[in-house]
């Protein structure tokens, strides 16, 4: 079969996303050619059906896959992506989800002929619940834009922009937020335990109520802060609560804070 997508890179995100095209039968493993240096990383992506390589030069000559994925860190991307440069006569379009790096850069080292796709994802994308938002530079047809996104809405919601210089404020919000909501389930469970919870039942509690208070805003009508409001009785335990994480907006100021900072993080990267 021949090779249709290029995955260079499978750590957390990039086997994440893969994770999830593979599950929806959207990609047969075999037209994956997976490039990946590390040994272990490389045999995951084998045990799914993947062709693997630790170095690009393996890919067959005369292979022009539809879509190379690069899923390396910001700090090699341009090392990395000049060893696909081969690909950059305009008939495969690349698609990067390195925070921070602009669409120019791809363009830079690509030449002008590359389409390029720049999208942000996160990890729940590896059980098809991710957050994917994608800019395009104008070199991608609109045959492909539809194929990148219905490969992409198999790993969960896809939305685009169309103001680049918002993509480093994305990554602050979707592409690092589950861990803000990972470091929320944990110190819930913290707290659970201090009130005196066995380690097990606080683990279990926090985990499920951060579930089902996605899952219910998710699904609900109604906005988030109605939400809130039906579970806060007057005077009772949820007031007592929030007014310890709403008293001078503390939390809101503080993940505003939070936000700030990935953000000017992602700008860093992308120098
Ligand atoms: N993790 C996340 O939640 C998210 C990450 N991203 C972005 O995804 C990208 C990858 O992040 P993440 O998955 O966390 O990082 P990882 O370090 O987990 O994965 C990157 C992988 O690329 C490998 N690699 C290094 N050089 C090459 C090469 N020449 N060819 C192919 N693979 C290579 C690395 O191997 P080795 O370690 O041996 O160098 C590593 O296994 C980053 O740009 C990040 O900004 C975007 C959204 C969310
Ligand atoms: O931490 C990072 O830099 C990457 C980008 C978004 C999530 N993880």
């Amino acid at each position: 079969m021949s090779i249709r997508l290029v995955l260079a890179g499978c750590g957390n995100m990039g086997y994440a996303m893969l994770s999830g095209w593979l599950k929806s039968a959207r990609l047969e493993p075999s037209a994956v050619f997976v490039v990946e240096p590390n040994a272990e990383l490389r045999q995951r992506a084998e045990h799914l059906g993947c062709r693997v390589s630790a170095d690009a030069a393996a890919i067959p000559a005369g292979a022009v896959p539809d879509l190379v994925v690069i899923a390396v860190k910001p700090q090699v991307i341009r090392e990395v992506t000049a060893h696909y440069k081969r690909f950059g006569d305009g008939r495969t379009t690349f698609v990067s989800i390195a925070a921070g790096t602009p669409v120019a850069t791809f363009e830079e080292i690509l030449g002008k002929l590359a389409p390029v796709v720049r999208c942000m994802p996160n990890t729940p994308a590896a059980i098809g619940k991710g957050m994917m938002v994608v800019f395009s530079n104008p070199l991608v047809s609109d045959d492909v834009r539809r194929f990148v996104f219905e490969l992409l809405s198999a790993s969960g919601v896809v939305t685009t922009i169309d103001d680049e210089s918002l993509m480093d404020a994305v990554t602050a919000v979707s592409g690092s937020g589950p861990a803000y909501v990972f470091h929320f389930i944990e110190a819930l469970t913290v707290a659970a335990e201090k009130a005196g919870l066995p380690a097990e039942t606080a683990k279990l509690l926090a985990m499920q109520t951060v579930f089902g208070a996605a899952s219910l805003a998710a699904e609900s009508d109604e906005e988030p802060g109605v939400l809130r409001q039906q579970v806060t009785s007057p005077n009772g335990t949820t007031a007592a609560a929030l007014a310890v994480l709403m008293g001078e907006d503390r939390l809101t100021k503080l993940v505003t804070e939070a936000v700030e900072a990935a953000r000017l993080r992602s700008i860093e990267l992308g120098r």
